[in-house]
């Protein structure tokens, strides 16, 4: 691949500071802007070559269309949902990636969900703090003999697999890529979404958000599962339907749900999260000094492979998002 001059580099969100330390090394000017407004981006973005990102600037089409010198778009993490893949291609813009850095973190969130979820953790947690000692409202269930329901078995939906097996769960899934015999050498057994509804006793959800997969659990298919059914959704909000999952929680067919994730981040629609049986955290499946390390490392180092004409590592395309 020829090299593509990248000189300044602009980073808008907290990402570890392996990457400033890596493209300064090599030559590149770096700005460190956090929390910038639409406007403000707009404005500033039109003085760098490239933009470092993870999941909460939005870079939207004007943005981009706005970027009169920007060559490439790097995202210190997995998704890219957070960025008009097609407008960046339209304009020429590389969009990159580094898919494996977070990986193990997400995977390690889910399952603290999923213990969390069968025992009350959190809820047990906070009625401590609040002076009681309630034994008997945190009654639990385990995690043996149960059956975890594992739609998207990618990079993390196969980690989640192997250490919830650990705990004796039977762990069945749904992916329309990943190939019978693979899940299976990951002790998933695959099978259609129809068949694996009634059969899970959890859900956990790790699919990109694209058009096929908003609102896989919605209504309709909440009421496939078995009654008390706990969802994860440690991947992108509204792959569970938000009012779906409302609904389903107060009739008791969901029983709980775990979510990292969510439509809208930071959430104003508070009813999911105050609900009792809802436990939550504020998108933190790559917040850990590891995950960052590694994502920033990684995004870092592909700038310098392009700017040095190595082969091209992380580039997204706008199928890979399903357009
Ligand atoms: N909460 C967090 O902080 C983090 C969230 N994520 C998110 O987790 C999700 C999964 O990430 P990875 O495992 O790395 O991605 P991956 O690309 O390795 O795996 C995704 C899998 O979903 C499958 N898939 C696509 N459409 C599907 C459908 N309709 N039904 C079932 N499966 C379908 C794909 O075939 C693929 O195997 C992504 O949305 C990513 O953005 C990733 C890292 C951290
Ligand atoms: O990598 C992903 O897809 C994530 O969701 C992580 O997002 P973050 O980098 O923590 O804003």
């Amino acid at each position: 691949m020829a090299p593509i001059s990248i000189k300044s580099v602009l980073i808008s969100e907290s990402v570890d500071p392996r990457c400033r330390a890596i493209l300064e090394e090599n030559g590149i000017r770096v700005t460190e802007k956090q929390n910038m407004k639409k406007d403000e981006l707009i404005a500033e973005i039109k003085d760098y070559d490239g933009l470092v990102v993870r999941s909460a600037t939005k870079v939207t089409a004007d943005i981009i269309n706005a970027a009169d010198n920007l060559k490439i778009i790097g995202r210190a993490g997995t998704g890219v949902d957070n960025v008009d893949v097609d407008a960046a291609t339209k304009k020429g813009i590389i969009v990159m990636n580094t898919p494996s850095g977070n990986t193990i973190s997400a995977a390690e969130l889910t399952c603290a969900l999923l213990m969390s979820l069968s025992r009350n953790v959190p809820q047990a947690a906070m009625s401590m703090k609040q002076g009681n000692w309630d034994r008997k409202k945190f009654m639990g269930a385990e995690l043996f003999g149960k059956v975890l329901g594992i739609v998207g078995l990618g990079r993390i939906g196969k980690e989640v697999a192997s250490r919830m097996q650990s705990f004796g769960m039977r762990t069945i899934g749904y992916d329309p890529i990943t190939p019978p015999e693979v899940s299976a050498s990951w002790g998933v057994e695959q099978m259609s979404l129809e068949q694996l509804w009634p059969q899970c006793d959890y859900i956990t959800v790790h699919t990109p958000l694209m058009p096929s997969t908003v609102g896989l659990l919605n209504d309709e298919t909440f009421a496939k599962c078995k009654k008390g059914v706990k969802v994860v959704n440690c991947a992108r909000g509204g792959i569970i339907d938000e009012a779906a999952l409302v609904r389903a929680l107060e009739s008791g067919q969901c029983g709980g749900a775990g979510l990292d994730v969510f439509v809208e981040e930071p959430p104003k629609e508070r009813s999911l999260i105050n609900h009792p049986n809802v436990i939550s955290c504020p998108h933190l499946g790559a917040s850990t000094k590891e995950a960052q390390a590694r994502c920033g490392e990684d995004i870092a180092l592909q700038i310098v492979d392009m700017v040095q004409g190595k082969k091209l590592v992380g580039a997204v395309s706008s199928t890979q998002q399903g357009k």
